[in-house]
């Protein structure tokens, strides 16, 4: 059957320059943006005018010497596409067919014995394997030139026996520009009869149409950008001469690799998006390649000023694309952070509305092999980076995690701004943290035996209790904090000392804990949902089997501590002292539990590599703008998430049934609300804005309580009164999404107008957690109290209530008088009343790096004896000052500043 497509008429494109509507008022011809998204054909216009081309799903047509009788030959759903994709093309002709490599099978069968190709050192693989199979096959010499140079490309040129040009520009991965139009020129100056063929993919017509700059045959695998979607495969073709648009077409017919009407469907709807998508896309791709190039990667982008042919891209092309790529110095740094990306899905090909990160030496141009790959200068590091139309800045964020998570770039402290790492060091730096992973030998470098850590409390403003049955909470942390120092024993024993808890001291040998009761887990492992409780009654019958109920307290902290030990130090076993200390009353609903589990988990998970500080930067003299560091994020956020697990886990032995919101935010620190999984709705911890400016007094009752108590009765309560409870969760729920909805839009609400509903809001909350039994006189005398006149403030417990601390939202026209009052009033009722910032820093460690830590500050070893210890200290080898005795002796008071004066500390 003959093809049905009639080569000789040319195509009339539609939408002409309308005619002026006066002389005075030209009109301009329309845009390319505009052509692409009105698909109409004048001469194919449907019978019912249906605004999207119909499918026909038909392979045959009946009738005899009709337009369409068999769809290989022709479809009315496929002539609409190639219509239009000529249009936008500046073509006469184009074709559809099965796939971009469908489209360069179809044009390589233009050649015969004998022929030669002109070709490109720098295409894509798949190009590069059909090229092979013909030249082997069919008999035609290939050369392999450097396109972006005309002057390598003439040598090759025969006046006779050339019969084919093959160029790409930008190439792909290396984004190496071709001079279309003078290689063009050159080219039919010397042969002729040679066809210029250029494969357009990374552009899109709707950046480069090279038939205007003088080529003969221009394809493009409309899989990518013409398609967008990577949802069908594609080829186009298109040209502007007939009698290669005759054989293009005879040879489409007859090996029946035509587009198949649904594909063509497919490709026409997402051809009308092409402009916008590509517009979003390559915006976001200089972001991106400026954002690499500034850390001091080589970065291969038309769109960078040192890019070498950027003048002649500027010439042929409309714009940059959004595919470039970049080496990192090392394969194994580049396997790294491909891995280590989220947003960025790791796949092959380009084109499409998501982002996607690729490595062509292991994926697109696997199949050239490696001595060619290097021959033609293919770096085996290469990343290429295909971006799609998400938001530049998780774009970024995302690529700055990875490219952090893998080592290639450290946050250099004291520029306050990530660094790239020389390639050898993140591998090397990399390659010793897996060593340390990997280690079960006995641990004997002190220095890796002692960490020291801090996390703050926190207050919630809203959903304390209902957080526990699946309600959002809002919380953030406060400026009290609680520290743990893990410090080596050379001694076989290991031991705690709580100084907040009567001084506790505990001491046991390590080889006597009940090591055989617990299962070890491996490395990667994460705890089990549900905690291990033939383990905790082996802990409360051996090691803690002395403490009485009088010594809950210690009792309950030492077996979260010791079952973590268990857990975690398994396979190393190491005679280490723990220490935790706390500026935050203890027991008084500001967390202080969950900083303390954060505290021992951090430690826990540092003194056995589970976790792991990154390695110090070294700095680089190209300045480049840090994207997401806010005074955090020192701290990698995968060692937060592991130490927020293990926080829970000893959450969950301090405290029974914790929803996780306490937790979150002593290890990410800031405000945030929370909701926990496992309620059949969206789950999670978000960070708000706009906390960071409240103020509150916070009030401590200094009547002592017990969460786990009160949570149980809660539980018990819903249980019981299954309706009554619902109705107050619900209740308690719209007050934290309107709570949330007034913070995010503080600024369009107006100050006052915030600070008036979240005062409402409060009093609202209180009366629910009333409601729920949790409340205590004492709480209710605060209330009183902060909403007496003069003072009119509004008052609710904070945490789990039954004492503990209320919070007291206070307005900013409150007057230092009134407060003062305020203060001296609420201590004669001998509360302790305390004003505090919240949204400050979550987890932090002292920077193990000698080049952080300021000399003298904490060394204290043989200078003070830490009351009622042992004198393990001695075996400890003479090198190392511990900070340890210090660490205990210190006056609450004086704790924080010496801390903070011992060096460097990174953050989560
Ligand atoms: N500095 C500390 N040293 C040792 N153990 C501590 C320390 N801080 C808290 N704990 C442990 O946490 C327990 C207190 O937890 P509890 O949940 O009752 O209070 P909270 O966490 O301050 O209040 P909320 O959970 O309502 O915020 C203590 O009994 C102790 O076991
Ligand atoms: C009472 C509670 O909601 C907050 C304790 O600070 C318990 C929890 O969420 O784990």
């Amino acid at each position: 059957m003959a093809p049905t497509i009639d080569t000789k008429t040319p195509i009339h494109h539609d939408l002409p320059t309308p005619d002026p509507e006066t002389p005075l008022r030209p009109r301009q011809p329309y845009k390319l943006s505009t052509l692409c998204v009105t698909v109409e054909n004048p001469s194919m216009k449907d019978q019912y005018g249906s605004s999207s081309v119909p499918i026909y799903q038909s392979a045959t047509f009946k009738g005899v010497g009709n337009e369409y009788d068999y769809s290989r030959s022709g479809n009315p759903t496929r002539s609409h596409l190639e219509h239009h994709i000529a249009k936008i093309s500046s073509a006469s002709r184009a074709f559809a067919v099965s796939s971009g490599m469908a489209a360069l099978d179809v044009i390589l069968r233009l050649l015969k014995p004998g022929d030669e190709i002109i070709a490109g050192d720098d295409l894509y693989g798949g190009t590069n394997r059909l090229l092979t199979f013909i030249r082997s096959h069919v008999g035609v010499t290939v050369h392999h030139v450097d396109t972006t140079d005309p002057n390598a490309v003439i040598p090759f040129i025969h006046p006779t026996k050339t019969a084919m040009v093959l160029l790409e520009s930008p190439t792909n991965p290396l984004l190496k520009i071709a001079d279309l139009a003078l290689i063009s020129k050159e080219v039919k100056e010397r042969s002729p009869g040679a066809i210029v063929v250029v494969d357009n993919t990374m552009m899109s017509p709707y950046l480069q149409r090279p038939l205007e700059h003088g080529a003969d045959i221009v394809y493009d695998s409309g899989t990518k950008y013409l398609s967008g979607h990577h949802d069908l495969m594609a080829g186009m073709i298109t040209c502007n001469r007939d009698d290669l648009a005759k054989q293009i077409a005879f040879t489409i017919n007859s090996v029946g690799n035509a587009l198949t009407p649904i594909d063509c469907f497919l490709l026409l709807r997402g051809v009308k998006t092409m402009a916008v998508r590509m517009d979003r896309q390559q915006t976001s791709s200089q972001l991106v390649a400026t954002y690499l190039h500034s850390l001091g990667f080589k970065v291969y982008y038309p769109g960078l000023p040192d890019h070498p042919g950027r003048d002649i891209h500027e010439r042929i092309s409309d714009g940059n694309g959004a595919v470039l790529s970049f080496e990192t110095g090392d394969k194994e740094l580049s396997e790294k952070i491909v891995a280590s990306t989220r947003l960025w899905g790791i796949s092959v090909s380009f084109g499409c509305v998501n982002s996607l990160i690729s490595m062509p030496c292991v994926m697109s141009h696997a199949s050239i092999d490696p001595a060619t790959r290097a021959a033609r200068g293919l770096p085996e590091d290469l990343i290429r980076l295909c971006v799609g139309i998400e938001d530049p800045t998780d774009l970024l964020d995302d690529l700055e995690h990875a490219l952090v998570d893998a080592g290639a770039i450290a946050l250099n402290p004291q520029q306050n701004k990530y660094v790239r790492v020389p390639p050898v060091h993140a591998v090397l730096n990399k390659a010793v943290e897996q060593l340390a992973i990997g280690s079960t030998s006995k641990n004997t470098n002190t220095v890796d035996r002692e960490w020291f850590v801090s996390a703050p409390g926190k207050v919630i403003l809203f959903g304390e209790h209902a957080v526990v049955h699946g309600v959002t909470a809002i919380a953030a942390s406060v400026d009290l904090r609680c520290y743990g120092l893990v410090s080596p024993r050379n001694d076989g024993k290991m031991s705690v000392r709580f100084n907040d808890i009567d001084n506790f001291y505990g001491e046991w040998e390590v080889e006597g804990l009940p090591w055989d009761k617990s299962s070890v887990l491996s490395k990667g492992d994460s705890h089990p949902d549900e905690l291990d409780a033939q383990l905790i009654e082996a802990i409360h019958a051996g090691p803690l089997k002395e403490l009485g109920p009088e010594k809950s307290q210690a009792r309950n902290a030492s077996l979260a501590f010791l079952y973590m030990y268990i857990k975690l130090a398994g396979t190393e076993r190491p005679s280490v002292h723990f220490g935790a200390r706390s500026t935050l009353p203890v027991g008084a609903g500001l967390g202080s539990s969950a900083s303390f589990s954060a505290c021992a988990a951090t430690a826990l998970l540092l003194l056995t590599h589970r976790i792991v500080i990154p390695p110090i930067p070294t700095p680089i003299s190209a300045e480049h703008p840090h994207l997401s560091h806010q005074g955090r994020y020192a701290l990698e956020r995968a060692s937060a998430d592991e130490a927020n697990r293990w926080a829970f886990v000893a959450e969950k032995i301090l405290h029974g049934n914790p929803s996780g919101v306490d937790n979150s935010v002593a290890v990410f620190g800031g405000a945030l609300t929370y909701c926990r999984p496992g309620f059949g709705k969206p789950s999670g911890m978000e960070g708000i804005q706009g906390f960071g400016s409240l103020r509150f007094l916070l009030t401590n009752s200094k009547v002592p309580r017990d969460t786990k108590k009160l949570v149980a009765g809660v539980g018990l309560m819903k249980q019981e009164q299954p309706e009554v409870v619902g109705a107050i969760l619900e209740a308690i729920e719209n007050i934290s999404s309107q709570a949330k909805r007034s913070l995010a839009d503080s600024s369009e609400f107006g100050r006052e107008n915030l600070l008036r509903d979240l005062s409402a809001m409060i009093n609202e909350n209180h009366k629910h957690l009333v409601s729920l039994g949790v409340s205590h006189p004492s709480l209710e005398t605060i209330r009183e109290k902060t909403a007496a006149s003069p003072y009119n403030l509004s008052t609710k417990l904070t945490g789990a209530g039954g004492g503990g601390c209320a919070v007291t939202l206070i307005p900013d026209n409150f007057s230092e008088a009134s407060m003062k009052n305020l203060l001296v009033e609420l201590s004669q009722c001998r509360f302790d009343p305390y004003l505090t910032s919240v949204g400050g820093s979550g987890l932090g460690v002292l920077s193990p790096y000698a080049e952080h830590r300021s000399l003298g500050a904490g060394v204290s070893r043989g200078q003070v004896t830490p009351p009622e210890t042992p004198d393990e200290a001695e075996d400890v080898p003479s090198n190392y000052d511990s900070i340890r005795a210090s660490f205990e002796t210190k006056s609450t008071s004086e704790l924080p500043g010496w801390a903070h004066d011992l060096g460097k500390w990174l953050y989560v």
